[in-house]
């Protein structure tokens, strides 16, 4: 299908507090859980319906890391998957929407990237395995290749939720437009990506990617980054950041542990659409991206 103006808006609410967690992450696995626990709740205690994780928040950003601290989620319920499991049960209690962050999944002998998606009933509502790999090699100052021991996820993620429809992406996942794109067809009112910039790429492009998303497809942009961490080999950006659909930034921060706040008011995507109905202006007789997933 290709990809031409944007579903109508689905029925949902039509403001809702969003909260960034931007956690402290250590090696120490249960402390990371029970970072992420704590904060889901503050959260919650502070009117937000809508909560985010960062990228990687259970373990080191490494790929020395990412087997080790892998969880099976089909070992849920045997205990097998702490992290998961902890996600569910946080936003059950707190009664929240909860956008899991990533934590490295283990599957069919493959790792993944994974970002889990709960209802305030702490049920699972969707999974996203990240799509494009953070594989760059900027000499001297920043080489990474996920690749090594990742495997990248077939599908984008579109979740309807008591906030809201969203769309979800992992980081790396927001350089490609095409994505968010797709998401903007098929009438995402808000993307999130958990994402762990560096401070080679993050101070060039980290705000300028989502700003980009939210103008280009004139929709919410929230952004989700671990804390910056001295002691890390991988020194993330931070900067937690919700855009608007006219690319204002809402609410963002500094690279310190903290949680940020802002109202999305949905009726913006309707008005900005409205003003400037770029999805309708499009010359499809010039050029198309096609959705390949569609259904
Ligand atoms: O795109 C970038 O510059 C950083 C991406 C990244 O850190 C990631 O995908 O985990």
């Amino acid at each position: 299908m290709a990809l031409g103006a944007a579903s109508a808006a689905p029925a949902g609410p039509e403001k809702v507090k969003i909260a960034l967690c931007q956690l402290h992450v250590t090696a120490d696995k249960p402390s990371n859980i029970a970072a992420a626990r704590a904060a889901i709740k503050d959260a919650a205690d502070a009117g937000a319906a809508l909560v985010v994780l960062p990228e990687m928040w259970n373990c080191p950003y490494s790929n020395d890391s990412f087997p080790t601290y892998a969880e099976d989620f089909d070992e849920l319920k045997s205990g097998g998957a702490p992290s998961v499991a902890a996600l569910s049960e946080a936003a059950a209690a707190a009664g929240v929407t909860l956008i899991g962050g990533s934590v490295p999944e283990r599957a069919g002998g493959k790792l993944y990237n994974t970002c889990c998606v709960f209802g305030p009933d702490g049920a699972l509502l969707g999974r996203h395995r990240k799509v494009h790999l953070f594989d760059i090699d900027i000499p001297g100052k920043m080489t990474f290749k996920e690749s090594l021991t990742l495997s990248p996820g077939d599908g984008p993620t579109v979740v309807d939720t008591p906030a809201g429809r969203l769309g979800v992406g992992i980081c790396y996942d927001i350089r490609f437009p095409e994505l968010a794109m797709l998401y903007a067809r098929r009438g995402v009112q808000l993307i999130v990506y958990p994402g762990a910039f560096n401070t080679v790429t993050g101070p060039v492009h980290w705000e300028l990617l989502a700003k980009a998303r939210a103008v280009d497809n004139q929709l919410f942009v929230a952004t989700c980054s671990p804390a910056r961490n001295p002691d890390a080999s991988y020194q993330a950006w931070g900067h937690s950041t919700v855009v608007g659909p006219f690319a204002e930034i809402l609410a963002t921060c500094d690279h310190e542990p903290t949680t940020i706040f802002a109202e999305l008011d949905y009726g913006q995507v309707v008005e900005r659409r409205t003003n400037m109905p770029l999805a309708q202006q499009r010359r499809a007789d010039l050029y198309e991206v096609v959705d390949k997933t569609a259904a």
